[in-house]
């Protein structure tokens, strides 16, 4: 298991998992209680350490960023459960993918300045990870919320 300095290890999570939200191959997300606060954790074998390290990492280098995710302190590995855990700002509503569905089951569409909108938060996130040399790699529909 790779060291960091903030990595706290434990029996005992420090949440609470309120509801599944989803998750691709490499990890679970969940809505879960900490601290007395909704917030989103992201959940990684032990198999994807590296990766979920390397996530933490950049998440950390882009707090503060336009219309990307806070990352909370505390990245935590379960011995029982060999799962790495990482908490979030936790954001509600549908992501872009369900929203796009659901317009089109009712055969509509989002307006153009809506799209110009979204466009542009997504562009504006972009080029501030690139201005911290991070490349996203996994940009999709999916990966977009709507902040409610
Ligand atoms: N902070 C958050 N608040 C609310 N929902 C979130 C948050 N972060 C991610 N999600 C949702 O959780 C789901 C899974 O997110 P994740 O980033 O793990 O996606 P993925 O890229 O498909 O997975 P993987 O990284 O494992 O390939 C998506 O539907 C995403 O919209």
């Amino acid at each position: 298991m790779p060291k960091r300095p903030w990595l706290e290890e434990s029996d005992k999570p420090s949440y609470q998992v309120l509801k599944w939200i989803g998750g691709g191959g490499f990890g679970q997300v969940f809505k879960v209680l900490r601290n007395g606060q909704a917030v989103a954790c992201k959940q990684v074998q032990l198999d994807n350490a590296e990766a979920a390290l390397d996530e933490y990492d950049h998440m950390r280098s882009l707090r503060g960023a336009p219309h990307i995710a806070t990352l909370h302190d505390g990245l935590e590995f379960n011995r029982k459960t060999s799962k790495l855990s990482f908490f979030m700002d936790y954001y509600r509503g549908k992501d872009l993918d369900r929203q796009v569905q659901m317009l089109r089951g009712a055969a509509e569409r989002f307006t153009e300045s809506q799209i110009v909108e979204i466009g542009f938060q997504i562009a504006v996130a972009l080029e501030f990870c690139h201005s911290k040399k991070i490349l996203h790699q996994d940009m999709k529909p999916m990966n977009s919320k709507e902040k409610t």
